[in-house]
């Protein structure tokens, strides 16, 4: 868990973050977003000190953070900087062996930990192991950067901008080999990014930041739908209905639905699903009309493209 109460950073004359709090429950991943220059990445290197806060308290796991050595506390916290940060002249194994050799691990335990890493990760030690980065495509080098921020199983991790040197499609594709591995599901993450997308992918809670302030926090759901102000509900409207599609699940909206017969088709789907990935289903298979099924109720419902539309709108109307 990490407790942020009224951190502030100056730069002499720059106040990048001021009087920011925050809350980041045990296995939760909260998003910080924002525009360039909003105060993201100093909010988040104020996390591990690699800036120091002007002013605040910071708790991660009960204990104030300021009462640690830093390069102690470093060592409990998985970093992923922005640009990966991996060292030119190291190998991939030496780079992910980094936080091991400082915590003296025996030299066995380093290699079958980079082995087991690097697998789960899709670079087989074999062919990877003793490549440098310069060897590698972005999004090889953004899995070699998670390997050395994860090796340690640190409870918490500090994400910069993690995915933001891809291409749009390297950049979905690590995004969701990233949300699927089961040693980040326990973890306790901080995620830097200007992505809207991203955020609401992968943030169970979005603080969103302006001129070094959170103007709203809460769910992705909470933000696109009971923006607090002009600024929250104006950062959104390029992506609107995307994001609004994204967001709301079937359950949201179950009783906007027609009730199906179930002889006729088997279900695709559950209702726990975005209403965007029903759309995409339909698309996919080329059908006007499908199927989905909610567990708890035991019921199935049909949705069209415009079944799924007009539900959209009746939730906002309710909203
Ligand atoms: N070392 C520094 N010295 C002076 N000003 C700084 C320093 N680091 C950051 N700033 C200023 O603080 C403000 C916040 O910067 P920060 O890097 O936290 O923003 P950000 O939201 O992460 O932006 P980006 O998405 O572009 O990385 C900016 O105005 C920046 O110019």
């Amino acid at each position: 868990m990490i407790i942020a109460e009224n951190i502030s950073k100056k730069f002499r004359a720059v106040h990048a973050v001021n009087n920011v709090s925050f809350e980041v429950k045990e296995g939760n991943t909260l998003v910080l977003l924002g525009t360039s220059g909003c105060g993201k990445t100093t909010t988040l290197k104020m996390l591990n000190r690699l800036i120091e806060a002007t002013s605040g308290t910071i708790y991660i796991n009960e204990k104030n953070i300021f009462d640690q050595k830093p390069e102690f506390l470093r060592r409990t916290i998985g970093y992923v900087s922005q640009n990966n940060g991996l060292f030119p002249h190291y190998t991939v194994a030496e780079n992910v062996a980094i936080v091991p050799k400082l915590l003296k691990w025996s030299k066995t335990e380093i290699i079958e930990k980079t082995v087991e890493l690097l697998d789960q990760l899709k670079l087989p030690f074999a062919h990877f192991a003793n490549k440098y980065p310069n060897e590698l495509s972005g999004g090889q080098q953004q899995r070699v950067a998670l390997a050395r921020a994860l090796i340690s199983d640190p409870p918490v991790m500090l994400m910069d901008e993690p995915f933001g040197a891809l291409d749009p499609v390297t950049r979905a594709q690590v995004r969701a080999e990233f949300t699927a591995m089961p040693l980040l599901k326990r973890k306790t993450i901080v995620l830097v990014t200007h992505d809207i997308q991203e955020a609401f992918e992968l943030g169970d809670a979005v603080c969103l930041m302006d001129k070094g302030k959170i103007v709203q926090s809460g769910t992705a759901k909470e933000l696109m739908f009971k923006p607090e102000n002009e600024f929250v509900k104006s950062f959104f409207d390029q992506q609107r209905l995307f994001l609004e599609l994204k967001s709301l699940t079937f359950d949201d909206v179950w009783n906007e639905f027609e009730t199906a017969d179930e002889t006729t088709q088997t279900p695709l789907f559950l209702s726990s699903k975005s209403l965007w990935e029903g759309m995409e289903k339909l698309s996919n298979l080329n059908k006007n009309r499908l199927i989905v099924y909610q567990s708890a109720t035991k019921s199935l419902k049909y949705f069209t493209l415009t079944a799924i539309q007009n539900a959209a709108a009746s939730y906002k109307q309710g909203k």
